[in-house]
């Protein structure tokens, strides 16, 4: 079972990735919605990490098709194009398991780096920005407008001028998701952004993604374990285990399926028949 999504951004189908003999992922299918938060969960190694990396094309996938589909009609096969033309054309940005900021550079400068693509086309790929080209001091202006929207929606504002290794934690996840959205995604792929959270900082981390799908109407794919906010947040779930997907659906349709707890639990599959029953016995209790 698949939940139906009507004009969705991105589509996967029959995704495989081979690593030698590991088939880490196995004839994957699943849509995002346009204007959805999509998770992606399973248990540890189920094939999580190597979907966003086929997604962002830092892995060639073995097999299968990835399109995102944008509202003018354009359709991009991801799994054909550079990884570097992916956040630029395809308009898909991601963030990582492990906070990959400038450390050294200011909270602004890594909102300003997150933008070198229109400001080095604004440059004329030469000096126009040394020449002070007008067309560049234009990109610039704007550039500078986002940074600042991003830095006031996520609370950085404050912070401009400060290294952005000396945040604390949670503003780093933070500051991550803001660089990603100056490029002006369609479709932001987060790896783990509630991972190292205390409580009040993954209750922030819900509420700005709450509000990238709603002003921004931007599609979020998330990788996550924190529970609270997989099932907080999202409007439909793809779980996978040993790199096939064995659930698809809403939040309530994926935490009563039997099988997304038998492999939480660990549980062999002729025990996944009794998980079911103690479930059916416990809603009809
Ligand atoms: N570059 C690689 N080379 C060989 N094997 C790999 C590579 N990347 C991932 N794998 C293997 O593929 C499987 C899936 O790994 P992946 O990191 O995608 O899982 P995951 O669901 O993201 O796990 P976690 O929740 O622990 O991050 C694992 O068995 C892993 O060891």
């Amino acid at each position: 079972m698949a939940l139906v999504i009507e004009n969705p951004i991105l589509t996967v189908e029959h995704l495989h990735m081979r690593f030698g003999g590991l088939l880490a992922v196995d004839s994957l299918s699943f849509d995002v919605g346009r204007k959805d938060i999509t998770a992606l969960i399973g248990p540890n190694g189920a094939g999580k990490t190597t979907v966003f990396n086929c997604i962002t094309g830092f892995y060639k996938p073995t097999e299968g098709r990835i399109t995102t589909h944008h509202e003018d009609g354009k359709t991009f096969l991801l799994e054909q194009m550079d990884d570097f033309k992916i956040p630029k054309i395809a308009k898909v940005a991601r963030t990582f398991q492990n906070i990959r900021l400038f450390s050294g550079m200011t909270v602004l400068e890594n909102l300003m780096v997150g933008q070198h693509n229109p400001l080095m086309v604004a440059s004329n790929f030469t000096f126009g920005g040394i020449f002070g080209l007008s067309g560049y001091k234009k990109a610039e202006k704007e550039a500078m407008e986002l940074a600042k929207y991003w830095m006031e929606q996520t609370g950085l504002i404050d912070r401009a001028d400060d290294a952005a290794g000396d945040l604390p934690y949670g503003d780093q996840r933070k500051l991550e998701i803001a660089r990603a959205m100056c490029t002006n995604p369609k479709l932001l792929c987060l790896d783990e952004p509630a991972a190292g959270l205390n409580p009040r900082e993954s209750e922030d981390l819900n509420k700005l993604l709450l509000f990238i799908r709603k002003e921004r109407e931007t599609g979020i794919l998330l990788i996550e374990h924190d529970m609270n906010v997989v099932m907080g947040i999202s409007d439909h779930i793809v779980v996978l285990d040993y790199g096939k997907k064995i659930s698809d659906g809403t939040p309530e349709e994926i935490r009563n399926d039997p099988k997304v707890i038998a492999a939480y639990l660990g549980v062999d599959d002729e025990e996944v028949e009794e998980v079911e029953h103690e479930i059916e016995e416990g809603l009809s209790s």
